[in-house]
């Protein structure tokens, strides 16, 4: 489509403008969008208008990218322009105004606040220091299944689920919570995962603000944001309270306070910035983590020639190492194991649209001209089953990974599960090191089966709604030990 010079501050006064399903009028195509699973909706737009179109979400102009060239020419060649996010109404509620890394607009602060995360919180060294703390928590994990194995129906997400919300909770605050239970901090940051999912009528009607008040959405904000920053408070307060002594073990948020206080590289963090940091590590760290060991265990239930081969080149490593469990020094050898949660993460990516751009500038993409702050969202999810770039693309099938340069870091853009560019995960190899660890050693010590020898044909991996799908329903099996 070409329209005439529409007065927007461009040189040329005709403007190449992507293709796109009609809009209607007032909701533009709001309705194209719903449903449970968002990104199979714009997968279906994207077979009839290609690999980059426009939608109206509301009055807000969105690109919609599904092709990893496409993937390839925004995330990497012309980084350096879509690389702001917007600011959602509930994230600037509960998030300081996005003063996190995740949410925060492009320029000098995220920058900086970036750079903190990647060198002090983030970076291998710091990773590497939670060797002991993972390895605690994966024992303990190990033992709980034990005590359930032998029964016939042990809900496995529900242990996955609280083996990562500890390891994260540790690694930030370790057991310095301000004499609040573990339960308390862990409800509150599913209230606010579950907050940050929805959709204001603000972030797509800017002038309908009111209705976010009318609507009560306002007042949830509110209670949400000022229940999290007492929590949020008291672990600070505990903190300022027992300043770390030399040879103690940090947490991050001991990182945190001691660039409060001291400074980085000339930068200081003041207060609301420590907070809103904190959050980040919680908000972006769980759900992501959980979700990636439920789908790649799932797919590995439902494929068991594929399980019988991960668990056989696990217990090899494993048998060979001194104390005879699962190290992490074994970890790098198994690269079936690696291979199976890659293509896990393939066909799942537990954020399968990334976490939305925008454009800081005019510019033209694919042909099109593109208006400085146009959304962007990436189909991650559409671009790994896409047959252009994928054999049998929805199987599982984890050799495909053996032999291929393809690693998490969003150089390959056929496969970005943890996106690409300046604004790509920070936190991956946080991430993956606990995945790798606690499957490893569930293939170690267990053999795992359906419930009630229930067939695998019957066994259909269904997603929850939301913009971050896990399994809709929880992970149930048998398990017997090894
Ligand atoms: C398997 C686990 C994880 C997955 C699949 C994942 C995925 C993602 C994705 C898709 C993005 C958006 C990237 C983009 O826009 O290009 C992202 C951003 C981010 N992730 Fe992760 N993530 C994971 C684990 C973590 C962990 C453990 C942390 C920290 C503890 C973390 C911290 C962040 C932060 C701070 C951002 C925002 C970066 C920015 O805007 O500059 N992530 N992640």
């Amino acid at each position: 489509v070409v329209v005439r010079g529409s007065g927007t501050g461009r040189k040329y006064g005709v403007r190449a403008v992507p293709p796109g399903p009609l809009a209607l009028p007032i909701i533009g195509n709001l309705h194209k969008l719903g449903g449970a699973h968002p990104h199979r909706s714009l997968q279906g737009l994207a077979r009839r208008h290609g690999p980059l179109f426009l939608l109206h979400l509301g009055s807000v102009p969105t690109v919609v990218v599904s092709s990893a060239s496409l993937a390839e020419a925004l995330l990497r060649t012309q980084d350096h322009v879509f690389c702001s996010r917007p600011q959602p109404y509930t994230a600037r509620g509960t998030l300081y105004g996005c003063r996190d890394i995740a949410f925060s607009p492009y320029g000098e602060k995220w920058r900086q606040i970036r750079r903190i995360a990647v060198v002090h919180l983030l970076s291998m060294k710091r990773v590497d220091s939670f060797r002991a703390l993972r390895v605690e928590e994966v024992a303990r994990f190990v033992q709980r299944i034990g005590a359930a194995s032998g029964r016939e129906r042990v809900d496995v997400s529900e242990l996955i689920i609280d083996l990562t919300n500890t390891v994260i909770s540790k690694a930030a605050f370790g057991n310095k919570l301000g004499g609040m239970e573990p339960a308390t901090v862990r409800d509150m940051m599913k209230e606010l995962t579950v907050l940050l999912g929805t959709i204001a009528v603000s972030d797509v009607f800017p002038r309908l603000g009111w209705l976010d008040w009318a609507m009560g959405l306002d007042a949830r904000v509110k209670r949400t944001a000022a229940r999290l920053d007492t929590v949020v408070e008291r672990t600070l307060a505990e903190h300022e309270g027992n300043r770390v002594k030399d040879g103690e073990a940090c947490d991050l948020l001991d990182d945190l306070l001691s660039i409060y206080k001291d400074g980085d590289q000339g930068f200081k963090l003041d207060r609301t910035d420590v907070k809103a940091l904190i959050l980040d590590m919680f908000i972006a760290g769980t759900d992501t983590i959980y979700k990636t060991i439920e789908w790649t265990m799932a797919e590995l239930v439902r494929n068991p020639r594929e399980m019988a081969k991960v668990q056989y080149e696990v217990r090899l490593h494993a048998a060979a190492s001194a104390q005879g469990v699962v190290l992490e020094e074994e970890l790098e050898k198994m690269s079936l194991l690696h291979a199976a949660i890659k293509e896990a993460l393939r066909l799942h990516p537990p954020v399968p649209l990334l976490i939305p751009r925008e454009s800081i500038e005019d510019t033209r993409l694919h042909g099109y001209d593109i208006l400085a702050k146009t959304r962007v969202m990436v189909n991650t999810w559409a671009i790994g089953r896409d047959s252009e770039s994928w054999e049998n693309a929805e199987e599982f099938l984890p050799e495909r990974f053996i032999g291929q340069a393809m690693e998490y870091n969003g150089k390959d853009t056929r496969f970005i599960p943890f996106g690409a560019g300046r604004r790509g995960c920070p936190g991956i190899a946080f991430g993956t090191r606990l995945v790798e660890l606690t499957l490893a050693n569930m293939m170690y010590h267990f053999d795992w089966k359906l419930p009630n020898g229930q067939d695998i044909e019957s066994f259909e991996l269904i997603e929850s709604s939301g913009l971050s799908p896990g399994l809709k329903s929880a992970l149930i099996l048998a398990v017997k030990p090894l």
